[in-house]
């Protein structure tokens, strides 16, 4: 299958509010067929009002939204019939076995008897539930309920898929396979959104990176851009011999460095050392070139964070 045309999801100058609380001010997101998108940002930034939202389970307030092409206010049914969604919590299906689950959402997109049978027992393969298609939903452990879920949003073969917080309870196995799943998902053409707080995690998941903080879109980066170290400011560890002249050099040194704000790079100590930054490449061996001709034995310098968690703090610092 390859990539449809158009956006799988299209949403422009989406608000929302609850009450007095304003969760989503003129939101902008695309996410393009065969690619995964990740959604970031701090905690009620408005990414689950978001997804609800293209999940047709929660009205917009003001501004448009597509899936798949279909607008979710005037066709919610053709929406809801393209996209897959795996909401952070499970529902209360608890009495039904691992097989009459997946039936009863199989039933609900209205898979046909003989097709049914078969989808499911894929599915069950592919999330490595194939052993446990009898067990109670509620006997499942926290891991194989998320991926249950995954199963489960990916019943009726949907363009869209929207996952919130997918990987949270899953084991170090499980993440990759959810990973792979995901990428593979997005091969077949799949348009994913994904929201997460694992950023190092997202970064070897997803093809581009949406920020939103405070109910807007703050950013938008390919992750490839992400990763050059020209454009990205990153934390940076700082080894030597001498950890007291390493701090006390650090302050002066990041006063003194022309073209870098005192306020900058707060510097936090380590064993062995300290970490500073957020800094670019040239700030970094311009801070090192300072830390040496004041004396300072250095034996290590080398980038902290990532590039994703760079730009995810660089964006809340200046929203602060
Ligand atoms: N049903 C609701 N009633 C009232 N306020 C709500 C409701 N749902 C969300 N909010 C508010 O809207 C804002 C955005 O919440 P939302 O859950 O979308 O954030 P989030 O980005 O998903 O956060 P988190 O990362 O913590 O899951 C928050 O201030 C939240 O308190």
């Amino acid at each position: 299958m390859g990539a449809p045309e158009g956006l799988g999801i299209e949403a422009r100058g989406v608000s929302r509010r609850f009450g007095p609380v304003q969760a989503l001010r003129g939101l902008d997101l695309t996410v393009p067929y065969g690619q995964v998108t990740a959604l970031v940002g701090p905690n009620g930034a408005g990414k689950t009002t978001l997804l609800l939202i293209l999940a047709t389970l929660l009205r917009p307030g003001e501004g448009r939204v597509r899936v798949a092409g279909h607008d979710v206010r005037a066709d919610p049914g053709a929406a809801r019939r393209a996209l897959g969604w795996m909401p952070d919590t499970f529902g209360v299906y608890d009495q039904l076995t691992v097989q009459e689950y997946l039936e009863f959402f199989a039933d609900a997109y209205g898979l046909a008897k003989e097709a049914r049978a078969r989808r499911i027992r894929a599915l069950l393969t592919l999330v490595h539930l194939d052993e446990q298609p009898g067990q109670p939903v509620h006997a499942l452990s926290r891991g194989q309920k998320q991926r249950l879920g995954v199963a489960r949003a990916l019943v009726h073969r949907p363009r869209v898929l929207l996952l919130d917080e997918p990987a949270s309870g899953l084991d170090p196995r499980s993440r990759v396979e959810l990973r792979d799943l995901l990428r593979s998902l997005a091969a077949d053409g799949v348009a994913v959104l994904v929201s997460s707080h694992i950023l190092s995690e997202l970064e070897e998941i997803a093809d581009r990176v949406v920020l939103v903080d405070h109910g807007r879109t703050v950013g938008e980066h390919a992750m490839a851009d992400l990763a050059e170290a020209a454009v990205a400011r990153v934390r940076w560890r700082i080894r030597s011999l001498d950890r007291e002249r390493l701090a006390e050099a650090l302050t002066m040194a990041i006063d003194d460095l022309p073209g870098l704000d005192p306020g900058l790079g707060p510097v936090r100590e380590l064993p062995g050392g300290a970490e500073v930054g957020p800094l670019t490449e040239t700030e970094a061996a311009g801070l090192l070139a300072a830390l040496v001709t004041r004396g300072v034995p250095v034996t290590g310098l080398a980038p902290a964070g990532s590039a994703l968690e760079s730009a995810y703090l660089a964006m809340t610092e200046t929203r602060r």
